[in-house]
């Protein structure tokens, strides 16, 4: 008698023997089998250009396929952007800022208050729903633009290199929040990032991108026990970093260190 397999996790997202042309002739992507997961933090780590942002769009279904499938099995409504920058409206309240995908949904400033000042609260930025933009740290704007993206509650967050940009310390703040989100939220997470460190942080599996036309060359289970005092400085977090630099360096066709 054969046995069952065992019950695979829902996927929110899946594809298969995925291109993407650009109208220019560009071809970023080739023949990209990936998963996402329920519930999990995927890392897309690749080289600059490899088609890390056009999974990201695929996904949200900003683009479409060249060829291949794409299953998405996530309400249209229910995923969240955030962007390399903060992208905030610099005329209005950081409350209106976060209120933007509610008002777009067509919700009431009134009803949709309790949503933004629970966002809000999320980011350690509650005190802050007056301020206007131009006041904040460019750590707090990063924390408004992922307040804007909680707001809706979605299952899925795609994070397009969102720390790229800050200094290291503010980074490693904002790491350890998205963490706490993560686990207080529940969402699942998609996030580009370049460093090999990041992903080792963060995620819970890394997939390592090739140069373009970008391929996914290997998947990393990043399962690592995040409770330790100081994750970065653990044997677990060597161990991490040292797959995905060997992948990589592999994917960019160079001999691995
Ligand atoms: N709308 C577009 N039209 C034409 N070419 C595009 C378009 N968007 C992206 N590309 C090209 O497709 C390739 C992949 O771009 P993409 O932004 O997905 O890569 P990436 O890995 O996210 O890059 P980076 O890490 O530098 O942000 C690049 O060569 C880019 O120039």
């Amino acid at each position: 008698m054969t046995q069952a397999p065992p019950p695979s996790l829902p996927q929110l997202a899946q594809l298969r023997g995925v291109s993407k042309f650009y109208e220019n002739g560009v071809e970023a992507l080739r023949d990209v089998d990936l998963d996402v997961r329920a519930e999990e933090f995927l890392a897309l780590l690749g080289p600059s250009g490899c088609g890390k942002s056009t999974i990201l769009r695929l996904i949200a279904g900003l683009e479409a396929p060249s060829a291949g499938t794409l299953t998405r099995s996530f309400a249209a409504g229910s995923v969240g952007f955030v962007f390399q920058e903060p992208t905030l409206m610099p005329w209005a309240k950081v409350f209106d800022n976060v209120f933007l995908p509610l008002r777009l949904a067509g919700q009431s400033r009134g009803k949709a208050a309790a949503a933004v000042e629970q966002a809000l609260a999320l980011v350690g930025l509650e005190a802050f729903q007056n301020a206007f933009p131009n006041e904040l740290s460019g750590g707090m704007k990063m924390r408004v633009s992922i307040a804007r993206a909680l707001a809706p509650r979605p299952s899925l967050i795609l994070m397009d290199e969102p720390f790229a940009a800050l200094d290291e310390i503010t980074r490693f703040q904002l790491n350890d929040d998205l963490l706490r989100l993560r686990h207080e939220t529940g969402a699942t997470i998609v996030f580009v990032t370049h460093s090999i460190f990041e992903a080792a942080y963060l995620s819970t599996r890394i997939a390592v991108m090739s140069p373009r036309p970008g391929r996914i060359v290997a998947e990393i289970d990043a399962e690592a026990p995040r409770g330790a005092e100081n994750f970065r400085s653990s044997p677990a977090f060597a161990a991490l970093c040292e797959a995905a630099s060997n992948a990589l360096h592999r994917a960019m066709g160079e001999e691995a260190s």
